[in-house]
């Protein structure tokens, strides 16, 4: 029997307790543990901001206009995780007309980079395993985010060509992440073809990005996690008037190039070292 003036403790609230002393001192003491938490914030805190994004979105409509709310929406997150980034080259982006923008793939977190300097009517193209990521997929299917299906390259390639005509017809900028997969190993993977594919259908510039490695800030082999900088360049644009389906092989290379040479200065890599593309 409980007296007055006494509390007894439950076996819960026990539990309660213990946890609420141990994760605070577990996150200080063991990085991996830190790592696993401030991933799992990032994803959570995404599928939770997608839940004010779809009604706000819903109101005009499946719209490219709506990645201005996603933007909007996630740019904070940055501050959350203590990341700086510093962009250089905006002059590069005061094109007009359309363009697709290519830009290397590290890590879920581009998607801090990405929304930095987001361009206005400009969509990524995404995996279609992302429109089934719950509420996030439904505010990237409002804001007219562009699913490819990886395993059928017939109809990866049709979804790009249409997105050529769009381009034109709605004048839409597109992003797309020409190593196809994230590469976590501080390197740039060949590129894919897809993207000057679609730069030369439609006619228009490309618009290489390239974003520091992560390396100091972040591993996931390693599960490391911290607070960090990342540099963020806009290259001059690629112009692809007049050229043809023969030259895209010749096109993706030179780009590779140049955006292997910044993302090694950015990294201070040595250049040349770290080339994982034997092209
Ligand atoms: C608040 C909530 C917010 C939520 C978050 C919001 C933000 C979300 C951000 C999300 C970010 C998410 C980021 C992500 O999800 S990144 C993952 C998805 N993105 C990509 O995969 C893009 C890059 N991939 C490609 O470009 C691939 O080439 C594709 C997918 C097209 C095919 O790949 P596949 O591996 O199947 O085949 P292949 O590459 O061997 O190509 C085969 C042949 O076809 C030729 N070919 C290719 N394309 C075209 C074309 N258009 N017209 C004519 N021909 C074309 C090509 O040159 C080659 O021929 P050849 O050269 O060998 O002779
Ligand atoms: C009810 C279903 C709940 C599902 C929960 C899913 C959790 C996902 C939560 C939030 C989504 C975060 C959006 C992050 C956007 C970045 C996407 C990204 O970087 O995709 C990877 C893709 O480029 C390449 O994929 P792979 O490296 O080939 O793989």
């Amino acid at each position: 029997m409980q007296q007055a003036g006494t509390m007894e403790i439950s076996v819960g609230q026990w539990i309660l307790i213990l946890v609420l002393i141990l994760v605070p001192l577990l996150y200080e003491w063991s990085a991996t543990f830190k790592y696993l938490c401030k991933m799992a914030f990032y994803n959570g805190w995404i599928l939770l901001l997608a839940v004010l994004a779809i009604p706000i979105c819903a109101v005009r409509g499946r719209n490219v206009e709506n990645m201005r709310i996603l933007r909007f929406l996630l740019l904070h997150i940055k501050y959350l995780y203590g990341i700086k980034i510093e962009v250089r080259g905006w002059e590069n982006f005061s094109l007009k007309e359309p363009y697709v923008v290519v830009s290397n793939h590290q890590s879920e977190l581009d998607l801090l980079g990405m929304m930095e300097i987001l361009p206005n009517r400009c969509v990524p193209i995404a995996k279609r395993e992302l429109m089934y990521a719950g509420t996030a997929g439904l505010a990237c299917w409002l804001a007219g985010v562009i699913f490819i299906n990886r395993k059928k390259t017939d109809d990866a390639i049709s979804v790009m060509s249409e997105a050529a005509q769009t381009m034109l017809r709605e004048d839409v900028r597109v992003w797309v992440f020409p190593e196809g997969t994230r590469n976590h190993d501080g390197s740039m993977l060949p590129f894919k073809r897809g993207a000057f594919h679609l730069a030369v259908q439609a006619q228009v510039p490309i618009i290489p990005i390239v974003m520091s490695s992560y390396k100091d800030f972040y591993n996931k082999k390693e599960r490391r996690f911290t607070t960090g900088k990342c540099m963020v360049r806009i290259l001059p644009k690629v112009e692809t008037r007049g050229l043809g389906p023969d030259e895209v092989p010749e096109l993706a290379d030179s780009v590779r190039k140049m955006m292997l040479a910044t993302f090694l200065e950015l990294s201070g890599e040595p250049s040349q070292s770290r080339d994982t593309c034997s092209q």
